[in-house]
């Protein structure tokens, strides 16, 4: 039973439309991504599920509830995570942490929740002491520190380094994995790939696809990719007349050869039968890039 239904949803601000058509439901204990590029109306979405915006058109319903009507009875189950939230520049860590706790009527232990996130040895840091990926943890602490079942997070990783944001997702995986079911808006290709169960891909205002990372990926061309350099010169049509091979295409000393199938094998035999060695030989599949392209019929651009 799905604890979040959104149902052809249209919102807009004046002329703009910002969400034209949108629905999707989200399962209990699954990280849902909702991905697309600037401005395809992700923020929109998130913030009608999370009842602080009034939908033109459509229906949202949050574990049975109207978010904006049953605001109130949903407050202490579904924390929210929005972009570029701000404190006080002066409130310290825990403080803020055991004021919001306040709000709740079964808060999460708010020493807990900050050794968890990797703030303990900042406890007494003022907000405006934090880093970005500090600051950003501290957000994600203040979702979570009213033990909800649903949490809403904005752009999770937006700004933090590689680490942060590794660490950050491995944090998400173990709130999904205590029972929390995850709403996350992005526009890296990476994180959804790595942590989301299942995505909607929203582009212009519009759904345009609605699967699992794999899924999504396995919809596009299975053409793969294979890059090298040969230890020897060839005549390219030794490659060309392979049956699984498309194309082969040179750029420098580097060869790139696109195909099907058995590509990788019936290439690399080849090869050796003629005495060529293939070095720093990589095989490239399809991405979610790929899919995106596949679907909109333009690249991704963040
Ligand atoms: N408060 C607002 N007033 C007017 N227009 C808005 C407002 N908020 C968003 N928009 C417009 O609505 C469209 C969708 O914006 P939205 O923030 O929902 O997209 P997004 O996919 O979350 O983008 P981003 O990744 O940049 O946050 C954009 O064209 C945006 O300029």
């Amino acid at each position: 039973m799905p604890v979040i239904e959104v149902t052809s949803l249209h919102k807009r601000y004046g002329e703009t439309v910002a969400v034209r058509d949108v629905s999707f439901d989200v399962e209990a204990g699954e990280i849902f991504g909702v991905l697309g590029p600037n401005g395809a109306g992700k923020t929109t979405t998130v913030e009608c599920v999370a009842g602080l915006r009034v939908p033109d058109g459509g229906g949202v319903s949050v574990l049975g509830l109207d978010p904006r009507r049953d605001a109130t009875r949903l407050r202490h189950q579904v924390g929210v995570q929005l972009q570029e939230s701000r404190l006080p520049d002066r409130l310290r860590v825990a403080e803020a942490l055991t004021l919001y706790a306040s709000f709740y009527r079964e808060p999460a232990d708010p020493a807990q929740l900050l050794d968890e996130l990797g703030l303990d040895g900042k406890r007494d840091t003022p907000y405006e002491k934090l880093s970005g990926g500090q600051k950003q943890r501290l957000s994600i602490a203040l979702a979570l520190v009213g033990n909800p079942r649903i949490a809403i997070l904005d752009e999770l990783t937006t700004g933090l380094d590689p680490q942060a944001r590794r660490d950050t997702w491995g944090l998400i995986e173990r709130v999904r994995d205590r029972g929390v079911t995850i709403l996350l808006v992005t526009h890296f290709m990476e994180e959804a790939e790595r942590l989301c169960d299942r995505l909607a891909v929203i582009d212009k205002g519009r759904v345009v696809a609605l699967d699992s990372p794999a899924g999504l990926v396995s919809t596009v061309t299975p053409e793969q990719r294979i890059r090298f350099r040969p230890s020897a010169p060839f005549d390219d049509r030794l490659l060309t007349d392979l049956p699984q091979v498309t194309a082969v295409t040179r750029s420098g000393s580097q060869i790139l050869v696109t195909g099907t199938g058995e590509v990788l094998h019936a290439v690399t035999s080849v090869l050796a039968r003629h005495q060529i060695v293939a070095a720093d030989l990589r095989l490239e599949q399809a991405t979610l890039d790929d899919a995106f392209v596949e679907l909109t019929g333009r690249r991704f651009v963040d």
